[in-house]
């Protein structure tokens, strides 16, 4: 006979294999596990043991075919099981029941077909004889026997069938006699799954989860995980798998990956891209201009100037009309100027992506010099790529010294022509109009050299100048056409609205029904009233347009909640880590220029693989609106050393999302950028302020110290605080809080809007006026 295993043994004798193994013992027949094989002596023991039920398994086993009836009886129902389960149960069903078959025609199949491999592994076990004499007798012997049996058997493949892997007995109705038993000690097989063919191809779009690839690919999530595992990833059914990792697993199954490039319609900056391939003719068009410089340097008097002389030739009886821009002429040659005072606007458009501006023109009053602002504009215009005019103004004062501006702009960057540089300079008088056709013949020369080009036979795509609504007309915008022609009648969509162009109104106020490249219009009929610096893009049909606007109207309101991701010293490493980082932009504001030079100096030298440093704007002083401005711009971080920033300053980084860092010790901001980008950021405290009092008068105490009888003008102070002192927005000292007193009483913390007495360890030279910043230091989790 064919030895048998332990749990086969153990199913036909009716008992667990536990049981099995545990007689075996007593009987001194060494076995390890329900696996363990017995051979014949051993099986005839546990029948003598066991009874009349092992005997007659026995028995069968000895005469396979021996006993039709008693097979049925015993075994019937396990063999009409495997029968139901293989090919024989479908037929089977149907010389049943007809109606049956009828209502359910696919469930014999189904439980067939789902599990083919038990009648393999019954094979395996010859041990059950009821196997091979069931495949010999098809289960009719069952179903001839008893209806009932039948019934429980089809009812169980129908429950098998819609549950391929499991066993399907808790569905089962309640088995018969005989059989119960033989069930219950059954293994429950699991039932192995079809394999899906594999997809030659599969495509996604930016990411898939686990669930998705392996969906896919028609496999099992645990399947991909397990690769996974194997290349070093732990991940979970839900995790988002990169394009690396999503083809990483399908080479290894031979298959090929698609990424799907979608491109999404309500991006105007494809229409911008889109235009610069279409095959229409570049003509020449007149070059862009912005006016910058320092307060009072003669920037609205420059433009005054050139509006004066130049705007009204040829339209003589025109109305002047202020749209933000204008348009003049010289030599027959065109020039836009950007009447946008100061460099806010040009930052704020350039914050919003749009270049505007070909060429600015740097306006230095020759009594004056170089300021503080004269160099926040060389770098604004540096930062935007943009070349500079450098317009010496005031030049008809007894005062002006252009050599000096000459001298102190080299120290910039800005080395005259005359002194072997390629920046030109122009000396003009704005106020008497001296000068000002040589400035503009070198900005015609200049945009010669740009080779400013565009298509006028396109439909018009450019730039809101600035916009607002106005009471009769609705909103008002006004455009720079930036290439193709813009048309009276055009549907349009401008940053997040849209409309038909109504209206459109010149430089000097005349009804236009077209405008060319570089040329700014006023228009009406916009829904809504766009932002300075929103791309606009004419469309076909007024449908697409309107369509276009809506989405991109939704998409903003969607957007205004989600943070804008600005780099920060936190995000920095993961920014750099997928690439969008190839220079970190640095700000560095410090107390003194000695030190704004050493620190630049120091943070030039930061080496770490990937990324350079790049210091894009340093000045002495306190860290003001417009550093914020071209922080935000240039995506920089700003680094203010014993400096703070000023109130416009925190309220417009707070606004922009831009990352400031102020720090008291050079080697400290040098270690802080330095591990930030190598993605070493101690992340586990921060730096909170939590309040400022104001000093309003100091007592001198003999061996106590000086005593500072403040006020606490915002959050409170507690005893525990850090404490800086700040005089004129620098910090004269930091260190920590002696102590906090209210009246004569120690105080734990003091309120805003109450008065204290504060003291400084190893700090005596408090002054009235100080301010006393409290700060903590939390800890934070990272994202
Ligand atoms: N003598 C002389 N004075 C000038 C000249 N240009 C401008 N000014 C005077 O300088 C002062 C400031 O000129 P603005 O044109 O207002 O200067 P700005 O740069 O526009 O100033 P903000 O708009 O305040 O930034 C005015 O009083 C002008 O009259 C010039 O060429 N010569």
């Amino acid at each position: 006979m064919t030895k048998i295993r332990v749990h086969e043994y153990a199913k036909q004798a009716n008992r667990t294999s536990k049981e099995v193994i545990e007689e075996l013992g007593k009987m001194n027949v060494k076995v390890t596990n329900h696996m363990s094989m017995l051979d014949t002596d051993a099986v005839s023991k546990l029948n003598q043991r066991f009874g009349k039920t092992g005997s007659h398994n026995q028995q069968q086993d000895r005469k396979p075919s021996n006993d039709n009836k008693r097979q049925g009886n015993g075994q019937g129902g396990q063999r009409n099981k495997q029968q139901g389960q293989g090919g024989n149960k479908a037929s089977q069903g149907q010389q049943r029941q007809n109606h049956s078959n009828g209502n359910r025609p696919a469930q014999g199949q189904q439980g067939g077909s789902n599990r083919p491999a038990q009648g393999q592994q019954a094979n395996n076990r010859p041990a059950q004889g009821g196997q091979q004499s069931g495949g010999n007798r098809p289960a009719q012997g069952g179903q001839q026997r008893t209806g009932q049996g039948g019934g429980n058997r089809q009812a169980q493949g129908q429950r098998q069938g819609n549950r391929p892997n499991g066993g399907g007995r808790g569905g089962r109705p309640p088995a018969k006699g005989i059989n119960q038993g033989r069930r219950r000690h059954r293994p429950a097989n699991p039932m192995p799954k079809v394999e899906k063919p594999l997809p030659e191809k599969i495509t996604f779009y930016e990411s898939l989860s686990v669930g998705e690839l392996a969906n896919k690919l028609g496999k099992e999530p645990s399947e991909i995980i397990k690769k996974l595992f194997m290349l070093g990833v732990m991940a979970t059914i839900n995790q988002e798998l990169d394009k690396d990792a999503i083809e990483l697993i399908c080479a290894d199954y031979g298959v090929e990956v698609e990424e799907e490039v979608r491109i999404d319609v309500t991006d105007l900056e494809i229409y911008f891209e889109e235009s610069e391939e279409q095959d229409a003719e570049l003509t020449e068009r007149p070059p862009v201009v912005t006016i910058m410089g320092h307060v009072d340097h003669g920037k609205t008097t420059l433009l005054d100037s050139i509006r004066d002389t130049k705007v009204t030739q040829g339209e003589a009886g025109g109305i002047t009309q202020h749209i933000g821009a204008y348009q003049i002429e010289v030599e027959g040659k065109k020039i836009t100027f950007l009447d946008t005072p100061g460099h806010a606007a040009f930052t704020t458009m350039r914050a919003r992506g749009a270049k505007v501006t070909d060429l600015t023109i740097l306006v230095v009053a020759a009594d004056d010099g170089v300021m503080p602002q004269t160099i926040e504009a060389i770098n604004h215009a540096k930062a935007a790529e943009v070349p500079i005019i450098v317009a010496v103004n005031k030049m008809d004062k007894p005062t002006a010294n252009p050599d000096r501006v000459m001298q102190e702009l080299t120290e910039q960057g800005l080395v005259a022509e005359d002194w072997g540089g390629d920046t030109i300079f122009v000396p003009i008088s704005a106020l008497k109009g001296e000068g000002i056709d040589q400035l503009l013949e070198m900005v015609l020369l200049v945009a010669e050299v740009g080779e400013l080009k565009a298509r006028k036979d396109i439909n018009a795509r450019g730039t809101v100048i600035e916009a607002q609504l106005d009471r009769g007309r609705g909103s008002v915008a006004t455009l720079l056409v930036q290439d193709g022609t813009l048309r009276v009648g055009d549907p349009i969509v401008v940053g997040n609205t849209y409309g038909r162009v109504r209206a459109m109104i010149n430089d000097i106020g005349r009804r236009v029904k077209e405008a060319g490249p570089s040329t700014p219009v006023e228009i009406t009929g916009l829904s809504d009233v766009p932002q300075a610096g929103d791309r606009f893009v004419v469309f076909e049909d007024e449908k697409t347009a309107r369509q276009i606007g809506e989405a991109r109207a939704g998409e903003a309101l969607q957007e205004q909640r989600v943070e804008k991701t600005r780099v920060t010293l936190d995000n920095l490493f993961d920014q750099m880590k997928q690439g969008e980082m190839k220079e970190l932009n640095l700000i560095v504001k410090a107390d003194v220029q000695g030190t704004v030079e050493a620190m630049a100096a120091s943070l030039m030298k930061i080496e770490v693989e990937g990324v350079n440093v790049k210091i894009i704007h340093t000045g002495a002083g306190a860290i003001n609106e417009s550093d914020i401005s071209l922080a935000a711009a240039s995506n920089a971080i700003v680094i203010g050393f014993n400096v703070r920033p000023d109130v416009n300053a925190k309220r417009a980084a707070e606004e922009e999302g831009v990352d400031i860092r102020l720090h008291r010790v050079i080697y400290k901001v040098i270690e802080e950028i330095e591990s930030a980008m190598k993605g070493l950021l101690d992340p586990e405290y921060e730096e909170k302020v939590i309040g400022q009092a104001e000093v309003r008068e100091t007592f001198k105490v003999s061996k106590i110290g000086t005593i500072a009888g403040s006020y606490v003008t915002d959050g409170k102070i507690t005893r525990d605080s850090g404490v800086r002192v700040i005089r004129d927005n620098i910090v004269v000292f930091e260190g920590e809080l002696d102590t906090l007193k209210r009246f004569k009483d120690d105080a734990k913390e003091v309120a805003k809007g109450y008065e204290c007495g504060i003291t400084i360890k190893n700090f005596n030279d408090i002054k009235e006026g100080d301010i006393i910043e409290a700060f903590v230091m939390e800890e934070i989790k990272r994202a």
